[in-house]
């Protein structure tokens, strides 16, 4: 879809910021590049919607030269997103997210709709936040509407430079996760521009690794962490690939424990006989449609329960709990947040239906999984295997 054939940019000043690159990214494909400050990567993102013209070489995409089309009719079917964004002050949410169509000339109503389904798409209520203006907006929200400013005009190819870069680690990773989320319904021809290796690892089908200007490894995040091409990605890379690899790896349905549960309105006593008599020390609690509740301790009718009693009036909220799918970093460092010897694993956030329980060790057992997986790929001797234990102690330090 986008295909790179020896381009080189050699700037004014006889700076070389990309010398000879080829590659391609197939349609519906997120490649991310990635390498350290002044590598090219900005360089070569640019050419592609010609804000930057090559020195050499020839850029296409979906086959047609991109140096036979007017700039300005290419960048229409490119989607762009920055890390400022860019947002127009004076005009509302809606209004900036319709940009696009407003340029190509659709009818106002057309392009209102069509940017309120995006906000939609992003998680962003329109009938909230249509009218606000930037301003009114937090940093990831903003980020939000950059996103689906991006796709309103629902373009085959999408640019993204740093976009997640300016927001605190937390949001990021939401960001990350929704973009994910998305990216699996609009399946965009998608290049993605970091400089953190571990993003690029979790959002990339294939990661582009930077040396100066040139590609020193292309190919996919289980072989770019389990078997870097050079010592220089090596490097990049990082001693701690166990930990990227606990960011790579999802959390499975597979991988989970069925501990007993409860419902909310099951009498106490019933319910701590049953604990007892299977040798449990807690259950997981469910409501009446088997959306996570909390925990139950199997000693509750010990703490002054009444005769009447239901689960409900001695169950206790849980915190520790991810959607399936999730990294089992985020899983580990739940555990840690919320000093739980296990955490619950549901459908999905927005159903909350309960599938089971993670526990450390299962996260190792799955943690196997993915380096065994991937030892099929690259010689088992350059594979980092991790134990929990030595993990937690990376993390700790
Ligand atoms: N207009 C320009 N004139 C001269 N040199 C430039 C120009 N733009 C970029 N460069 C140089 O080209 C090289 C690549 O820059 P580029 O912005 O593509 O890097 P990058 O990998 O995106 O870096 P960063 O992560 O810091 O944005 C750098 O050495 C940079 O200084």
């Amino acid at each position: 879809m986008i295909r790179f054939e020896h381009v080189t940019k050699r700037y004014a000043d006889g700076t070389t910021a990309v010398d000879g690159l080829s590659f391609e990214v197939a349609e519906g494909e997120l490649v991310t590049l990635v390498g350290p400050s002044g590598c090219g990567k900005t360089t070569t993102m640019k050419m592609v919607n010609r804000l930057i013209e090559p020195t050499e070489g020839r850029i296409s995409v979906d086959g047609d030269d991109i140096s036979a089309i007017d700039p300005v009719r290419l960048r229409r079917r490119i989607g762009y997103v920055i890390q400022q964004v860019g947002l127009f002050p004076h005009r509302t949410i809606l209004e900036n997210t319709a940009t696009v169509p407003h340029l190509l000339g659709w009818k106002r109503g057309k392009g209102r709709e069509r940017a309120a389904e995006l906000l939609d798409l992003v998680g962003l209520d329109p009938s909230v936040y249509g009218d606000r203006y930037p301003e009114q907006l937090s940093g990831g929200q903003r980020q939000r509407v950059g996103v689906a400013r991006a796709l309103a005009a629902d373009p085959p190819v999408l640019l993204m430079d740093e976009p997640f870069g300016a927001v605190d680690p937390v949001v990021r990773e939401r960001l990350q996760n929704e973009f994910l989320k998305l990216q699996e319904r609009v399946r965009k021809t998608v290049l993605f521009v970091t400089h953190d290796i571990e993003e690029a690892v979790r959002l990339g089908d294939r990661i582009a690794v930077y040396g100066q200007g040139t590609i020193e490894q292309f190919d996919s995040p289980a072989t770019v962490l389990g078997s870097p091409a050079t010592p220089y990605v090596a490097d990049f890379v990082g001693a701690d690939r166990g930990l990227k690899r606990l960011s790579v790896t999802p959390i499975e349905e597979g991988d989970l424990d069925q501990p007993p549960v409860v419902h909310l309105d099951d009498p106490l006593a019933r319910a701590t006989e049953r604990l007892r008599a299977e040798g449990a020390r807690w259950a997981v609690v469910l409501d009446g449609r088997d959306n996570l509740h909390g925990w139950i301790p199997a000693d509750a009718t010990a703490a002054g329960a009444g005769a009447g009693d239901t689960v409900r009036a001695h169950a206790r909220r849980m915190e520790a709990w991810l959607p399936v799918g999730a990294p089992l970093k985020q899983a580990f460092a739940t555990m840690l947040q919320h000093d739980a010897g296990w955490i619950a694993v549901i459908d999905e956030e927005s159903t909350g239906r309960f599938l089971g329980v993670l526990t450390p060790a299962r996260l190792h057992e799955a943690l196997r999984r993915s380096i065994d997986a991937d030892a099929q790929d690259v010689p088992r001797a350059e594979v980092a295997v991790e134990t929990v234990e030595s993990v937690a102690k990376t993390a700790a330090r």
